[in-house]
Order: structure tokens, then C-alpha cells, then sequence
């Protein structure tokens, strides 16, 4: 028999198994330490046994900076991966289509208002699921009745823009976009900020790797115009607390004056969410 011919075969197989044995009940062991080590306030809160499970599957590490708290506007770097970026441009290139804006009923081409293709990502791409997460990781669970719209790609060639907006919908009486991630994920351009007309710059210079802080970089923009960065994310909310929409989020995505801008959009919708002036009323949840 080969195992009493070469014993030491056998002695090989023994010790592999073992030694493969024991990484995996030490990295479960490794796991479980990091889940005991959550601190007890994320055990306390109702969402805990979804923030376990999340850090369990995503370690990606970012620096997140406050740039202002009313409205509130962060600063997040990196909150998406090179090799995140690559995959999801490859699974987007066959989907752009020309991006709409909505009026009144439909949804129309409207080179004055927004020049730029769109690709709406699938909810069952293991990559663009882990991105959501960290999205709702970030934000901290808000119950069952917020939810992330599938993610978008907008990409701006030359001359490709978004005129100003906010991300809310003002016809819905209850539920509605929360929240935004504006996500650079090419930023191989010139122009193309993200400009809040209404925000005032900060004084100082602590900022300006992030926003543009010469006259000739606002081009005679108001307010903040954060720069795209691959990888970085600006995020925001949308509301106050009373439920009325936050004037200070208008915001634009400016012409691209030369080469090319991708961003995605991550928008959370809360269907508990009521206008200020809304009666209580049953908020459909969403059809993506
Ligand atoms: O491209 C940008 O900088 C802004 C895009 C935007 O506001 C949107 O897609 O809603
Ligand atoms: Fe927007």
C-alpha cells in the first residue's frame, strides 16, 4: 500500500490537516474576538445583529471628515476601492444610456438642464452590494424602512453637466431621499465639481485639497464646489429633522471643460419619512 510504502506520505496528510485545521478555528477565533470587541452601545442597538454581520464582511478602512453640520455634509476618502471602481465601469460599459431629468409626469432629454449617460447598477453584483453596505454601515441603520436605490453611474464627457437640483423628490408627501453619496469614481477632468451654491466656503486652507478655493477654480461658481477625487465620496442629507427639505444641498454637477467624469449616486430612501406638512399616510416601499 502507497501509505506503508511512504509513511511519511501519511505523516504529511496528518499534519496539513491539522495545520489547515487550525488556521480556520484560529481565524474563527480571530472573527469572533473582532465581533465580541463591537462595543456594547452597537449590541444595545437594535440593528446590532446587521452591523455584525456587515463588519464582518466588509474591512474596507476611510477617513471621514465633517465639512459642515448644518446641512450635514461629509467628506469620505477612500470610500470606494481602485479595484471596486474598475469592476463596476466593466460591468456598466454595455449600459449607458442618455440621462433624463423628471418633469411633471415623464422623464425627458433635456440638453439644457443635464448632458450626461447614465448605467443603473444590479442590486445582485456581489461588489456593488458590499458598496451599498458600507453606504448603510456609514450612516448607521435607520430601520427596515430605509432602503438604498439601486445605484447609478453618470458619466459627463466634455461639455456634460447637471444643472442645480436637490436629490429630494418635492411632490411626495411621505417617503423619500434621505440621504446622498456623490461618489467620484473618474476624475480624469477638468471642471466638473460638485458645486452647493448656497454653503459658504470655510476660511482657511484645511479644505482645499477637497474644494476649490481659488477664484479661478470657482469660475464664477457661489458657495463650495468640491472637487472630484477618484475614490471619494461626499455625502449628505437632505432634511432637516421636521421632515422639510434642507435649501442648503442645491447643488450642481458642473461642465466638464476637458476629458471625463464618472460618479454614483447611492441615494437612501426612508419610507417613514413625512413632509412637514404631510397627514400620516402609508408610504409604498420602493420598486427598483
Ligand atoms: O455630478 C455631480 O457632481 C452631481 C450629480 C448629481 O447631483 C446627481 O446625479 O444627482
Ligand atoms: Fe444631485
Amino acid at each position: 500500500m502507497v501509505f506503508l510504502k511512504y509513511p511519511s506520505y501519511l505523516t504529511y496528510f496528518f499534519a496539513a490537516t491539522a495545520a489547515i485545521l487550525g488556521v480556520s478555528l484560529l481565524s474563527d477565533r480571530l472573527r469572533s474576538d473582532h465581533l465580541m470587541a463591537i462595543p456594547r452601545v452597537v449590541i444595545d442597538n437594535l440593528t446590532w445583529t446587521r452591523a455584525i454581520r456587515q463588519s464582518s464582511i466588509d474591512d474596507h478602512q476611510y477617513q471621514v471628515q465633517i465639512f459642515s453640520k448644518d446641512p450635514l455634509i461629509m467628506a469620505i476618502h477612500p470610500f470606494i476601492t481602485n479595484d471596486e471602481i474598475a469592476h463596476l465601469l466593466h460591468v456598466s460599459e454595455n449600459n449607458f444610456t442618455t440621462s433624463l431629468v423628471y418633469g411633471g409626469e415623464e422623464s425627458r432629454f433635456d440638453p439644457n438642464k443635464r448632458i450626461s449617460e447614465s448605467a443603473i447598477l444590479s442590486h445582485d453584483d456581489p461588489v456593488v452590494l458590499r458598496v451599498e453596505q458600507r453606504a448603510k454601515n456609514f450612516q448607521g441603520w435607520r430601520g427596515n424602512r430605509t432602503v438604498i436605490q439601486r445605484p447609478t453611474l453618470q458619466r459627463y464627457q466634455v461639455g456634460g453637466f447637471f444643472d442645480y437640483h436637490y436629490d429630494w423628490e418635492p411632490k411626495r408627501t411621505s417617503g423619500n431621499r434621505i440621504t446622498t453619496f456623490m461618489v467620484y469614481l473618474v476624475a480624469d477632468c477638468e471642471g466638473g465639481g460638485t458645486n452647493f451654491p448656497y454653503l459658504t466656503r470655510p476660511n482657511g486652507t484645511e479644505w482645499c485639497n477637497i474644494i476649490e478655493c481659488t477664484e479661478d477654480g470657482m469660475d464664477g461658481f457661489q458657495g463650495v464646489t468640491f472637487k472630484p477625487r477618484t475614490g471619494s465620496a461626499i455625502f449628505w442629507e437632505n432634511f432637516y429633522p421636521n421632515g422639510s427639505g434642507h435649501e442648503g444641498v442645491y447643488h450642481a454637477g458642473l461642465p466638464v471643460k476637458s476629458g471625463v467624469k464618472v460618479g454614483l449616486n447611492i441615494w437612501s430612501w426612508d419610507f417613514s419619512w413625512r413632509s412637514d406638512t404631510a397627514e400620516a399616510d402609508n408610504a409604498d416601499l420602493p420598486v427598483n
